[in-house]
Order: structure tokens, then sequence, then C-alpha cells
């Protein structure tokens, strides 16, 4: 099926909704109309032979009473007279223009006796005739069935008789008057009434014979033989009135019937169903006619109207359709109406600016992810994290990180050195219920990192509730993001959109933080000896020198001190290089143990230590100095069987007394452990100019 467009869909089906209206009011109507038309037509068309026959029954007992009255005149004596009763006939003149076919006096034996006519047939015995025969039998008045008249020219005749009794009541002769069919009288005048065009009126007797009938030739005929006209057929066994019917011709007949009283004829009025229901035929047209004018007016106007509903509708699609080419405010629809197009146009508005704030915060958070990439250290990521929180006016969130052990967690962001009191610190996260690590032992449990909930309090903090978004890397908890919430918000629509944002923005920061750990993990292992646990060489190279500068900048003394085993050598060739890797650990301890937190110790090559003592008071190194020989002679290296004793000899320089270069400051104190070795070991020595000028 083809795509249609609304206004055409619409078009159609309101035209097909009058069209359905207006047919089923239309068609009841014309039912009611047709029915009550017919039914009319049909009574009207019973009523005319009701009275036409009424007419006839008058007529018919006029002439038989107009007869009865003459006999009554009738003597004996005319009987016998011929002469007299001939007289008495031709003196009868009203009563011989109902009879045209004639008078007749006949005798008890069916002579004539005499007539009126101008035949001859005064020689003819009537007495086989059936109207003789009856009017002799019953003595009473007798109108005859339709028959041939005898005579010349054997016209279709009906007879009426009537009897001339003695006192004694018996019958002595009959008077009989001859109405022709074929003459113009009451009769034959039906033949002649029309109803309309070609509707007709014709008699028959109960024998089916025609008794008068337009058509001339069908009279006497019995031509409607059973079954061909279904009313006839009913109006032979009693039926009066009307109906539709089809005639023995095979024509559709609207038919009427009504029997006469006097002689029990049937006279039938008939009136092809064509003429007679061509009024309905007519109307019938004039509503098809009607009904498609209004279809059609009710499709132009239903046109018109959605032209102009969907203009809007289409300016709308027109709209979207060039959308791409559009920027700023021109992609915005602006619609008059204030039906549902106006809603339409409202919602796609809102999201365009739906769609541009999202892009907006998508664009946002890829210049968030930049800018962390670029970040040099792991704080300034979640610094920067905290910022973003802040911005989403998560006031007063907290950021802290987790020790790779799980144990110790420490705030990040705000940054401690502004918010030194803020409880939390150096907490740990099992003090947190809710911030607790699971065990990560299996799905279900690694899902409960993922968790987002309100976080009681850190012990010692106010009452007031958080929200809390763990920071998970892999499977370990490496930070946890808290935010302050008031208690009846912490689940409102506008604080979990801005929790969610933080999520969002948490997750995108993951991969970034991840790296972050990892690069500063290897870095860590670069800088520091993994045997002692010491800084090596190339921490001294990377940070010591800003260190010192900055000691420099605010005239602090820094004492190098350069630190070398005796003999080590022999440990190593006696007791083997696992015994000398315990003595050089021992030994680094010990060092470090000897001096202040804030002091440096370097391992400066294989058994060589260097210590970088920070601010401290000039000339105060060599004390120092002093203090680590002594300590490692005390101890006691444990070896596997029995103990080892140890001495060192230590090289000291004062930065900035004996030079104000670093590097240099600890070649000084090289060439004074030099110093110490050739003195005989185990001994402390403070640089001094000579020594530079000997080497
Ligand atoms: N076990 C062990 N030995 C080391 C390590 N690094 C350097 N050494 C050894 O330290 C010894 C240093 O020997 P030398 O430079 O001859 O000096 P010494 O024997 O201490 O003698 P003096 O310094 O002159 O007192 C060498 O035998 C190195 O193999 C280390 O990491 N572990």
């Amino acid at each position: 099926m083809p795509a249609l467009a609304l206004k055409t869909k619409m078009t159609l089906a309101v035209s097909l909704l009058v069209a359905g209206i207006a047919l089923f009011i239309g068609f009841v109507n014309l039912f009611e109309f047709e029915r009550y038309y017919k039914k009319m037509l049909a009574d009207q068309q019973f009523l005319l032979i009701s009275a036409l026959v009424d007419e006839i029954d008058d007529k018919l007992a006029t002439a038989q009473n107009s007869l009865v009255a003459v006999s009554r005149l009738i003597t004996p004596g005319m009987i016998s007279d011929k002469q007299e009763a001939q007289h008495f006939i031709e003196d009868r003149v009203g009563i011989s223009s109902i009879f045209e076919g004639g008078l007749f006096l006949f005798s008890t034996t069916g002579k004539v006796i005499t007539h009126n006519t101008h035949h001859e047939i005064s020689s003819n015995n009537y007495s086989y005739r059936d109207y003789f025969k009856q009017t002799m039998a019953t003595a009473k008045p007798v109108i005859s069935e339709p028959f041939l008249a005898s005579f010349a020219p054997y016209n279709p005749v009906i007879v009426f008789t009537a009897p001339i009794l003695d006192n004694q009541g018996k019958v002595i002769a009959i008077f009989a008057g001859v109405i022709d069919l074929t003459k113009d009288n009451f009769i034959s005048k039906l033949s002649s009434i029309r109803i309309g065009e070609s509707g007709y009126l014709y008699l028959f007797n109960r024998d089916r014979m025609m008794i008068m009938h337009p058509d001339k030739n069908r009279i006497f005929a019995k031509d409607v033989s059973i079954g061909t006209n279904k009313l006839y057929d009913a109006a032979m066994k009693g039926f009066e009135g009307s109906g539709e019917t089809v005639n023995s011709r095979g024509t559709p007949m609207l038919a009427s019937f009504k029997s006469l009283k006097k002689s029990g004829w049937i006279l039938a009025a008939t009136n092809p169903q064509r003429q007679a229901y061509a009024p309905l035929v007519a109307a019938r047209r004039q509503f098809y006619l009607l009904l498609s004018t209004v279809i059609g007016m009710a499709m132009a106007l239903t046109w018109l109207l959605m032209s102009h509903l969907t203009a809007p509708l289409l300016a709308v699609i027109d709209h979207i359709a060039v959308m791409p080419l559009k920027q700023g405010d021109d992609r915005f629809l602006h619609v008059q109406t204030r039906d549902e197009i106006a809603v339409l146009a409202t919602r796609f508005n809102q999201m365009i600016m739906e769609f541009d704030s999202q892009t907006e915060a998508a664009q946002r958070l890829a210049a968030f992810k930049k800018a962390i990439e670029a970040d040099d250290s792991l704080e300034d990521v979640y610094v920067r994290l905290g910022c973003i929180f802040q911005q989403f006016g998560l006031r007063d969130s907290l950021i802290y990180q987790i020790s790779d052990d799980q144990h110790k967690m420490r705030l990040i962001y705000p940054s401690i050195r502004d918010y030194e009191q803020i409880p939390g610190d150096n907490v740990t996260p099992n003090q947190s219920r809710l911030c607790e690590k699971q065990p990560a032992t299996d799905d279900r449990a690694r899902a409960s990192l993922i968790f987002q909930r309100l976080c009681s309090p850190f012990p010692g903090e106010s009452a007031s509730p958080y929200h809390c978004i763990p920071i998970i890397a892999g499977n370990s908890l490496i930070g946890i993001a808290r935010f302050p919430v008031n208690p009846l918000a912490a689940n409102s629509p506008e604080m979990t959109r801005k929790i969610a944002q933080a999520e969002q923005y948490i997750q995108e920061s993951l991969p970034v933080i991840e790296v972050k750990r990892l690069l500063r993990k290897l870095k860590e292992s670069a800088l520091t000896d993994s045997l002692t646990g010491l800084h090596n060489r190339r921490f001294l190279q990377e940070y010591t020198e800003n260190l010192v500068a900055s000691m420099q900048r605010h005239q602090k003394t820094i004492g190098l001190i350069m630190c070398d085993l005796d003999h080590f050598k022999q440990v190593n060739d006696q007791y083997g290089h696992d015994v000398g890797d315990i003595v050089l650990k021992k030994t680094a301890q010990t060092i470090k143990k000897s001096i202040r937190d804030s002091d440096l110790v370097i391992r400066f090559g294989g058994e060589e230590f260097l210590v970088v003592l920070l601010d401290i008071e000039t000339g105060s190194a060599a004390a120092i100095g002093e203090k680590i020989r002594e300590t490692i002679q005390k101890t006691t290296f444990p070896l596997a069987k029995g103990t080892l004793k140890q001495t060192i000899s230590l090289g000291i320089s004062e930065l900035p007394h004996d030079t104000d270069r670093f590097w240099q400051s600890i070649k000084f104190a090289d060439v004074a452990l030099y110093q110490a070795k050739a003195a005989g070991r185990n001994c402390v020595v403070r640089f001094t100019e000579a020594m530079w000028r000997k080497t």
C-alpha cells in the first residue's frame, strides 16, 4: 500500500465517515419513503377498484331491480298474446337503454315469446341456458355469466332475468334483459379506464374467464393459468387487496383485486411496477446525486481544512530536513499555533537544548580528560576532580587516597595544607562502615565495590551523612570521593543528578589515574635501591639539586657525609655475598636511624652511602659523622654462626662553607673519605682545602 499523506488519510477518513452517515440516514429514509409510497400507491389503487366495484355492484343491482320492476308489469295476458307483449316491450324505452343487447320474454319452455332486437330469433329455444335453468329452478332473478350470443354478430353478453310468477308463485314466464359487452355500457367502460400511463382494469369470473379487458381479444379467454400470477390465484381464493406480483405475461405489476357482491366476479386493477414506481427510481437517483455532492463537498472541505491544519506540521518537517545546515538559534522551531504541533515544537526545541547541553557536557568532559592527561601528578588529577565537583555544586567534597596496603586513607582534596584539621586524614577505611572495601572474592563482592550511597561520617565528624563514591582501579580501592549531603535532600533528583555526574567524571578519570599511579610506581622503583630501600644516585640527580637550591636560597647549611664500609671485600670473600647484602642493609638502617627524618641517605655506590644533612649548624656535620661511625662500630651484624663487627670511614664537607656547588661538595666529601681510608679507616675526616690541592 502506498504511503499516504496525513492530509489524504484524514480526507479519506472524514469522507468515509460522512458517506457512512449519509448513506445510513439516506437509506433509512429512502427505505421508509419507498415503503410508505408503495403502500400509499397500493392503497390508492385498491381504493379505486373498491369504488368501481361498488359502482358496478350498484349498476348491476339497478339494472336487475329495473328489470324486476318491469317484469311485474307483465300480465298473463301478455304472455299468451304475443302482440300485446311485443307492444309492451317496445314501449319500455328506459329499460332498453340499460339492456341495449335486447329485452326478451321467454316461455317456461325456453321459447322466445317476444323480443325487441332486429334479429330473427323467435324460433330459438333457450331452455338449455344456465340463466334460464337457474331462474326456473329458483324462481328468482339471475345474472348470467358472460357468454356469446347465439345470434349475429354473436357478441359477448350478460343476461339478467326476472321470473314472472302467477298467484301461486309459480313461474309462468321469464323476462330477460341482455347487456352487450361490446357496447358502451358501465361494464365495457371499465376497459377504457387507465391507471397512470399504462395501468388498466380487467374483470374476470370464478372460472378464470376474462369478462372485460382492454385487449378485446382476451375477453372470454381463460389465459391466466394457475401459478402464472400469484395474486390472481390468491384473488380466486378470496384475497382482496393490493400487492406486487408478476402477471401472466411476465411483467412485474402492482395489482389490486376486489370481488363484486352481486355476481362474485373479480375486478382487478394492474399497473406495471416500472411505471408505478418511476418516482421512486427518480427519488433514488436524486439521493445518489445528493450523496455524491455531499461526499464531494466533505472531501473538498476536509482537504482544505487539513491543508490549513497540517501546514505548521509540514513546516516542522521541512525545518527538520534542513536542520543539519542550520546553526545557533536558527535551529529552533517557531510555531504560532497553540495545539499539539506547538507542543511538538516545544519538545523539539527542548531536545535541541538538551542535545546542546549534552554536547557541551561531552566537550567539557573531553577537555577535562585532556587536562588530566597533561597533569604532572596524580595529586593534580584529584585536585582537578575536586574542582569539577565544586562546579557541579557538590560543595565541600572530599577525595581520599587509599594506601596500597588498603589500611590507610589520606585526604588528597582539598589540599591538606589548607585543611589540616579535617577529620578523616589518616583514618583507616574500615573506620567508615560504608567506605570499607569488600573482599573481591567473587563477582558479587566485586560488584559491591561499585556502590554509591550514603556514608556514615567518620569518627569525630559531624553527624551529617555523605554520598560516597569509591574510586576503584582494577580490583583495588584506590580512593573515595565523599560529598556531604543534607539528609532531607540526600536522594532528591537534583542530588542524584549531581552524584551521577561526579560518578561519570570519576569513571572517565580512572584510566588516567591508573596510568599515573603506575608511572609513579615505576619512577619510584627507578629512584630506589632495591636492596637497602634507600634512594639511589638517580634520585640524587633528579630531586636533590632543587632541594639544595632551596636551602641555599634560605641560606641554610647542608652537610654531606660520604660513608664507606671498611674492608667490605673481605666480608664478601669470607662470608659470601648474601652476608655482604645483609651487612649493607643493616648499615643503611643504622645510618638512617642516626640522622633526622628530614635528612636523606643515598646509596651512592656498592658499599658507599651519601648522607645529605639539611639545615644544620655550620661545622656540625663532622659530629654527626662521628655519631654514625660510633653507631656502626657498636653494631653487631648477626651471622648464621656467630656475629660480625664492621667499621666505617667517613668524609665530611659542608655547603656553602667548602663550596657553593653541590656536586663539588660531594666530591670534597669523597676526597675527605679517601683521607679517612688513608688514615687507617674507622674514622671521620673533615674536608680541607689542602686536601683538594693535594689531589
Ligand atoms: N655483598 C655485596 N657486595 C658489594 C655490593 N656492592 C659492592 N660490593 C662489594 O664491595 C667491595 C668493595 O671492595 P673495595 O672497593 O675493594 O673496598 P674494601 O674492601 O671495602 O676496602 P676499603 O674500602 O679500602 O676499606 C667489593 O668486593 C664489591 O664487590 C653489594 O651490593 N653487595
